[in-house]
């Protein structure tokens, strides 16, 4: 299992006409390696560094992030079954929604999915069905849904109904996860079906004006994508991966004085800004080594749903958005400092699979920790004997078999494995039970020795004080290596004996 950091990346976007008119000027500088220098707005105030593994500058084009931010690594994880995450976050206008799907309404316009405007989302499907189509060993069913967090109501955008009646968010047992009940889904077997997917939910999700962007989002989105990769490795045999990718578009942090939020808008902005401030909890929580506590996923439905990628199992990829000017500034230098806590998460991603996969591996990590355990008790007990020379080194040799070759074999060699691996379970199990036998056994003589050990010092103590005490005798210390045994056979002839002896000396 690798433990890797949530890669964490910066999109900085050009200064904006409105911003240009009022004569707002570039705030920060690029020295490279994933740098950025935020200058402060009095002399007397120090510039501050932040570091990320990406910074995108102004001038970077949408075709630059989709090759430099790894998603499209992210991508071939999630073909090869892991759950993948990408989103982006920053303050209101700061350009998630431009990163992710594009300029405002280029999706809903029905857009071309080929046209340069298009954000990562769109480019993400062309690759997932480019990487799809280069694997023809195997059948894949994809599967889009799309959602919005309004109010703190879950929304289905490929469904909303005219009432938009809100989903349940509810907890599964069997996955160990939070899901959404009811969310509708959509079988996509081309590259249309995903944009008519985006297409339709982008229509449906909550956008609004207000001082700072005239096409807000108002709602957090999450588009996932759920890629079932089924394996032929035999005539009558599939292995089946279920991987996914989230492509989560977050409502911008606001202050509402900035804003000039009122009434409906206002309620949306104290929605949004909770939530985020529960994300931002929960991300300082994990990246704190130190004090890996209580996580509040629970406290907003954003951070149920994100708890999997957050935490769990899957590979995330965080891309940061910041706006260049001075008016924008403690909003900059908060999500920059957000940046740099986010990058200290570690997750331990997994392959989903099919049950009898997951048995095989468990059973092949069994093995390897019984072995380990085995080897262990062997030379804390000085067991001479040559492990690989065991009756069962057959078994070991067969089943060391690598993951991803599990797919090439057949039914009953599948079945042959798993029987091997019990078999080999069993007799390990059963040294193991002996050597832990024979390793009590020998505690147990150890014990009685130290027993006897003590009730002969004892005896040897009684002795000497004995000896000490007697005017004749001279006392032998506990420590003495003195070959004169007479002392101890007989003290009352031998004291007569010494006395005389000394006399007579
Ligand atoms: N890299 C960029 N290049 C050109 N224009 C950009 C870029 N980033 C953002 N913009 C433009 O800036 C405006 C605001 O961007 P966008 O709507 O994506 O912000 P946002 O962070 O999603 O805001 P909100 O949180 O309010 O939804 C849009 O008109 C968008 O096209």
């Amino acid at each position: 299992m690798i433990a890797i950091l949530i890669h964490q990346q910066l999109r900085v976007r050009p200064i904006s006409d409105k911003e240009r008119s009022h004569g707002e000027r570039m705030l920060l500088e690029f020295p490279g390696k994933g740098q950025v220098i935020c200058h402060n707005t009095t002399p007397s105030q120090k510039s501050k560094v932040f570091s990320y593994n990406v910074v995108f500058e102004p001038e970077a084009t949408q075709e630059d992030v989709l090759e430099f931010s790894g998603v499209k690594r992210l991508l071939e994880m999630a073909v090869e079954g892991f759950s993948c995450t990408a989103f982006c976050y920053g303050q209101t206008g700061s350009g998630k929604t431009h990163t992710l799907t594009g300029p405002p309404g280029l999706v809903e316009r029905g857009t071309s999915p080929y046209s340069p405007e298009h954000g990562l989302v769109v480019r993400s499907f062309v690759y997932l069905f480019r990487l799809i189509n280069e694997r023809p060993d195997s059948h894949f069913i994809l599967k889009a849904s799309f959602l919005e967090i309004y109010n703190e109501k879950v929304i289905d955008l490929l469904n909303p109904g005219s009432a938009r009646k809100p989903l349940q968010v509810r907890w599964s047992k069997e996955t160990r996860g939070f899901y959404v009940e009811n969310l509708f889904t959509v079988d996509c077997e081309q590259l249309d079906d995903l944009f008519a997917v985006l297409e339709e939910g982008m229509r449906n999700r909550a956008v609004g004006a207000h001082a700072m962007n005239a096409h807000s989002s108002r709602s957090h989105t999450i588009l996932c994508v759920r890629v079932r990769r089924d394996l032929r490795a035999d005539a009558d045999v599939t292995c089946s991966t279920h991987g996914k990718i989230n492509f989560v578009d977050l409502a911008g942090s606001e202050m509402t004085k900035r804003t000039h939020s009122t009434g409906k808008t206002l309620e949306e902005a104290n929605n949004i800004n909770r939530s985020l401030m529960v994300l931002g909890y929960c991300i300082a929580q994990l990246s704190d080594g130190r004090k890996r506590g209580h996580i509040p996923y629970r406290d907003s439905k954003l951070t149920k749903l994100l708890a999997d990628s957050l935490a769990g199992n899957g590979v995330t990829l965080m891309i940061a958005c910041i706006a260049p000017t001075r008016s924008n500034l403690s909003e900059t230098v908060n999500t920059l400092r957000y940046a740099s806590r986010a990058k200290k998460i570690k997750s331990k991603p997994i392959v989903k699979m099919d049950a009898r996969d997951a048995l095989i591996l468990s059973l092949k990590r069994e093995v390897e920790a019984l072995h380990a355990e085995n080897q262990h008790l062997r030379s804390a007990l000085h067991v001479q004997t040559d492990y690989n020379l065991d009756s069962y080194s057959h078994h070991r040799t067969q089943s060391q078999i690598e993951p991803n070759k599990l797919y090439q074999l057949s039914q009953a060699e599948l079945v042959d494995l798993v029987q091997l691996h019990m078999e080999e379970n069993t007799a390990l199990r059963a040294e193991n039970t002996e050597l832990f036998g024979i390793r009590d056994q020998l505690l147990r003589d150890h014990e009685l020795l130290s027993r006897e050990n003590e009730r002969l010092l004892k005896k040897l103590e009684d002795v000497n004080s004995v000896c000490t005490r007697s005017p004749i005798i001279p006392a032998r210390p506990t420590y003495s290596g003195s070959n004169d045994t007479n002392i101890w056979t007989n003290p009352a002839t031998s004291s007569a004996n010494s006395v005389a002896s000394g006399s007579s000396g």
